[in-house]
C-alpha cells in the first residue's frame, strides 16, 4: 500500500535524509522509530505530498506522490506535528470543511463526518468550538480530519506528544482500532509507543533506514536473546577476548554509558553485556573462565534485551561510526 524507495531529501548543505527504502502492507501499523532529528517528520512530509524529494521516489496506493499528487491526498489521511486546525470554528463544522476540500461529495458528507466523530469519540464535543478544547481532544480532531474522507492510507507524525499519560493511552487505542481497515505509518521517538501499538518498526538514524522488523524479530535478529551484564575489574578488551572464546557466547560489547540501568561506573572497572546464543546458559562458564583468568567479577545478572536496547545499539553504533568517520576526515584535513 505504502512503497518508499531509495528517496534522499537535502535541505540547502543538510541532508536530511539517505536513500530511505521501506513498505507498508495493506492494514499494518508501521512505526517510524528515530531520535530528534533522524529525519522522521521530513520522510513524512514527503509522503503526504507537501515536500519534494531531492531523489527517489514514493508510491501510495499505486500513486507516486509528487507526481500523482492529487490522487495520492485523496487516498491518504495526514496528521502533521502540530494539526491543522481552524480555532475558531467548531468540531463538526470544521469537519464538515475538511471534507468538502479533501473532495467528500455533499451527499457523502454527513455520514463521513458523522462516522469520523463516533471513531475518535468526539459526539460531546461536536458543537464546542474547536478553541475551547483540550490538547487531547484537539488531537482527537486532528485525527479526525486526517480520516473524514475515509482514505485507505494514514500518517501520523507524533500524535501523542504533548498529552498526559490518559490521553496517550485514548489516542493509542484510537490508532490501534485503524488498523486493518487503514494502512498506518506511525512516526515517533518514544519506544513504548511502537511496542504496543505497530506490528512492524522502521528505525531512522541520522537520515537513514538502519532496522526493519517486527519487533520481536529485531529482538532475535540483533541480539539473540538473552544474555548477562557483567561489572569486571580489569581490561575490557582482555575479558571481551576471554569470553568470546567460551561455547554458547556468541558476542560481547561493552555497555554504553546511555543503557547503563542501575550502575554508576567506577574506575578500573569494565561492564560488559554477554549475548548468548538461544537455549545456552553459558553463566557458570563465564563466571568461572573471568576468576581463572584473574579479573574480579562484582556483578552478574541476566538479562533480557528490550527493544530499548536494540534502539540504543542500532542508533549508538551508527554514532560512533560516523564519530570515528568525522574524525578521520579532520585528521586528513589538518594533514
Ligand atoms: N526546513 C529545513 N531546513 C534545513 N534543515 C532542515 C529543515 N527541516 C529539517 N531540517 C534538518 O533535517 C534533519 C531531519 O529533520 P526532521 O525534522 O525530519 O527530523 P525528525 O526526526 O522529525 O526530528 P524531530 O523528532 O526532532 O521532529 C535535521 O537535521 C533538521 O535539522
Amino acid at each position: 500500500m505504502i512503497e518508499v524507495d531509495h528517496l534522499s531529501k537535502i535541505y540547502g548543505s543538510t541532508q536530511a535524509i539517505t536513500d530511505v527504502t521501506f513498505s507498508v502492507e495493506p492494514g499494518e501499523i508501521l512505526g517510524f522509530l528515530g531520535p530528534n532529528g533522524a529525519g522522521k517528520t521530513t520522510t513524512m512530509r514527503i509522503l503526504a505530498g507537501y515536500l519534494p524529494a531531492t531523489s527517489g521516489t514514493a508510491r501510495i496506493a499505486g500513486f507516486d506522490v509528487h507526481e500523482q499528487s492529487l490522487q495520492v491526498r485523496q487516498r491518504i489521511g495526514y496528521l502533521p506535528e502540530t494539526p491543522p486546525l481552524y480555532p475558531e470554528m467548531t468540531v463538526e463544522g470544521f469537519l464538515y470543511f475538511v471534507a468538502r476540500i479533501k473532495g467528500v461529495s455533499a451527499g457523502d458528507r454527513t455520514t463521513k463526518v458523522k462516522a469520523a466523530i463516533e471513531r475518535c469519540n468526539l459526539q460531546d464535543k461536536r458543537h464546542v468550538i474547536i478553541r475551547k478544547l483540550s490538547k487531547g481532544y484537539r488531537q482527537r480532531v486532528g485525527i479526525a480530519q486526517a480520516i473524514v474522507h475515509d482514505p485507505p492510507a494514514i500518517i501520523l507524525d507524533e500524535p501523542t506528544v504533548g498529552l498526559d499519560p490518559r490521553q496517550i493511552i485514548e489516542v493509542r487505542n484510537l490508532i490501534k482500532s485503524l488498523a486493518g481497515t487503514h494502512t498506518i505509518i506511525l512516526s515517533t521517538h518514544i519506544l513504548p509507543e511502537v511496542s504496543m501499538t505497530c506490528s512492524r518498526v522502521a528505525i531512522i538514524n541520522r537520515g537513514k533506514v538502519v532496522a526493519t522488523n517486527t519487533p520481536e524479530q529485531l529482538l532475535t535478529q540483533l541480539t539473540g536473546g538473552s544474555g548477562y551484564e557483567l561489572e569486571i575489574g580489569g581490561e575490557a578488551n582482555l575479558a571481551k577476548q576471554v569470553l568470546l572464546n567460551l561455547p554458547g557466547v556468541s558476542q560481547v560489547e561493552s555497555i554504553p554509558l546511555a543503557a547503563m540501568h542501575g550502575y554508576s561506573p567506577k574506575d578500573n572497572r569494565a561492564y560488559l553485556r554477554v549475548i548468548s546464543q538461544p537455549g545456552v546458559e553459558p553463566g557458570k562458564d563465564i563466571a568461572a573462565a573471568l576468576l581463572h583468568t584473574g579479573f574480579d567479577l562484582y556483578e552478574m545478572r541476566r538479562v533480557s534485551a528490550t527493544l530499548e536496547d536494540v534502539f540504543l545499539q542500532l542508533t549508538t553504533e551508527e554514532k560512533n561510526m560516523q564519530t570515528e568517520a568525522d574524525s578521520a576526515v579532520n585528521e586528513e584535513e589538518a594533514a
